[in-house]
């Protein structure tokens, strides 16, 4: 594949549950070494999007190519070259890290001596070497955390798909995270950065999209979205193009029914 072809390329993507339209029409090329920080109110269409593109969620009309396939018709090979930290990890808590990482890296075509002594190596640099023969369910929110970022990049995926991602991360390891993010992407490495927390998303991508009501409500770098709504922060140009304004109203309506108690 050519370098200048766009590495994901979506055409008028629509997905509907039931009656309720959660995607109506989407359009989108993304290129190599593009941090894309996605984002959105909860519900906009963020996580069904890249189920799509994870082949998780059928059912969708219109076009989605990978690597140059049209992934409803692409056998699950591209899947290899794509790793994806989901928002919830759903980690196997009986097994230890090793047992885990392992697991995964199989799952992405590694022989298990590979990735055992790969993960390993990951998870020394990230400083959880000590607990690698634990059972997970012992682990604290960050320590799991990093476990699914080594899953993540264990076979050296081309495409990263990461939620919230530094959840639960204390500060020196966010800033690790981050270094590591911007060093894949220097090397053509896509990265779709889903996340809530807008001076991050504001700092790391290269390109932000806004997803509203199932469309792409904005879509630049971050001092474009800056030039275009004359607002100085991600969060108010977020506030400002998904028309709420109501965030003091609500805060006083909550307080005031938390107040009725001992009235
Ligand atoms: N399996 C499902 N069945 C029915 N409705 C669904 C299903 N999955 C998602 N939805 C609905 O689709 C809409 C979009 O959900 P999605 O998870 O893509 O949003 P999101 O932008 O990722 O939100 P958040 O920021 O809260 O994670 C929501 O209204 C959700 O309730």
């Amino acid at each position: 594949m050519n370098q200048a072809e766009p590495v994901i390329s979506i055409t008028d993507l629509r997905m509907r549950y039931g009656d309720r339209f959660v995607l109506n029409g989407i359009d989108l090329q993304v290129h190599p070494g593009q941090i894309i920080g996605y984002i959105g109110p909860n519900g906009a269409g963020k996580s069904t999007t890249v189920k799509i593109m994870l082949g998780l969620v059928e059912g969708y009309s219109g076009d989605v190519h990978i690597f140059g396939q049209n992934i409803a018709e692409a056998g699950p090979e591209y899947k290899r070259r794509i790793g994806y930290v989901p928002e919830v990890a759903e980690l196997y808590d009986t097994l230890t890290a090793l047992e885990y990482l392992s697991f995964v890296g199989q799952l992405y075509g590694m022989n298990a001596g590979d990735a055992e002594f790969r993960s390993l190596h990951l998870a020394e640099i990230l400083g959880i070497k000590d607990a690698f023969n634990s059972r997970i369910s012992s682990f604290s929110k960050g320590m799991r955390q990093k476990v699914m970022l080594i899953s993540s990049l264990l076979h050296n995926p081309d495409i990263l798909f990461l939620d919230e991602p530094l959840s639960g991360l204390d500060a020196n390891s966010v800033m690790v995270v981050k270094e590591i993010l911007e060093l894949l992407s220097s090397q053509g490495k896509t990265i779709f950065y889903s996340s809530h927390i807008m001076d991050v998303v504001e700092k790391i991508s290269s390109r932000i999209i806004l997803l509203h009501d199932g469309r792409i409500a904005a879509d630049g770098s971050f001092d474009e979205l800056k030039e275009k709504s004359l607002e100085s922060s991600l969060e108010n140009i977020f506030t400002q193009l998904t028309g709420f304004d109501q965030h003091r109203e609500l805060a006083e309506r909550f307080v005031a029914v938390v107040n009725e108690v001992g009235e």
